[in-house]
């Protein structure tokens, strides 16, 4: 049994999986991450590793307090990868970016294949049926959006996430829901059109917590997968077992 823990820039999200079943899940900060990994550990006596990718403020020193309770497989961009990686700054590249492309490889073999990640960041990733990360693009998410709005103006309100109920804005709040929403909806067609002037063909993975509510008001029809992270670190963990 295995717990895979994603590290993202505002949340921990953790998940078990005993092979390629996911049993549970978990979202939480990190004040109290500590008290609800040992949480997960007793109510799965089973799991024996603990796989980790974090590109927030977490390091592998932070998880080593569990070394006695699972063995810790820490996540690096030095490690063994599924693709070839042709990004220019292969050091700097995210892992969590890292981890999707992976996750893409191995779900999807023999294809090219798109990863549009909606969190904190939105994040494209690119990878060929060669195999080969090309990179992809870095643009804010939702809730930045909502933030930088009001932190660099003098009179928008700070909103939260909210549906618009008119594309054309007939208030204050409409105006920012429709900007903020649908610029991210023709934001994300806009790049995967782009994306099929270029490669006739590919397998479009949208993942992050806001997949759902996106694929449903895309002009691309795409399946949409919220766990696409927590389960390539869970296939990615299996691969390197076979590979290394
Ligand atoms: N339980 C939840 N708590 C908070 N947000 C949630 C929850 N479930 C779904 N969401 C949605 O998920 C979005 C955040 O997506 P996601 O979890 O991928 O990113 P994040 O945690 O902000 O980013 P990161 O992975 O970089 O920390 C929010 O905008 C919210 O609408
Ligand atoms: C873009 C984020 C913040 C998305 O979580 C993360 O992947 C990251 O910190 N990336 C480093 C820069 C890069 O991917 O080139
Ligand atoms: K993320």
């Amino acid at each position: 049994m295995v717990l895979t823990v994603d590290v993202g820039n505002t949340r921990i999200k953790g998940a078990v999986f005993e092979k390629d079943t996911l049993l549970e899940q978990f979202v939480f900060d990190r004040e109290n991450f500590k008290k609800n990994i040992e949480k997960i550990f007793s109510a799965y006596p089973k799991i024996s590793d603990l796989v980790v990718a974090s590109v927030g403020k977490l390091e592998k020193e932070d998880f080593l307090a569990f070394e006695k309770r699972a063995k810790i497989g820490f996540i690096t961009n030095s490690g063994l990868f599924p693709f070839q990686n042709n990004y220019a700054t292969p050091m700097t590249l995210g892992i969590d970016r890292m981890v999707l492309a992976a996750g893409a490889v191995l779900a999807y073999p023999g294809q090219n294949r798109l990863v549009i990640d909606i969190g904190t960041c939105i994040t494209y990733d690119f990878i060929n049926a060669e195999d080969q990360y090309l990179g992809g693009a870095i643009a804010p998410g939702f809730r930045l959006r909502y933030e930088a709005l009001h932190n660099f103006t003098a009179k928008l309100p700070l909103l939260t996430f909210g549906d618009p109920t008119h594309f054309i804005g007939n208030s204050t709040e409409q105006s920012i829901h429709s900007g903020v929403v649908n610029g991210v909806i023709f934001e994300i067609d806009g790049f995967i059109d782009q994306y099929k002037k270029e490669y006739s063909k590919f397998t479009i993975i949208l993942t992050g917590g806001d997949a759902d509510f996106l694929a449903k008001r895309l002009k691309n029809t795409i399946f949409a997968n919220s766990n696409f992270l927590l389960e390539s670190l869970n296939n990615l963990f299996q691969y390197k077992i076979h590979n290394d």
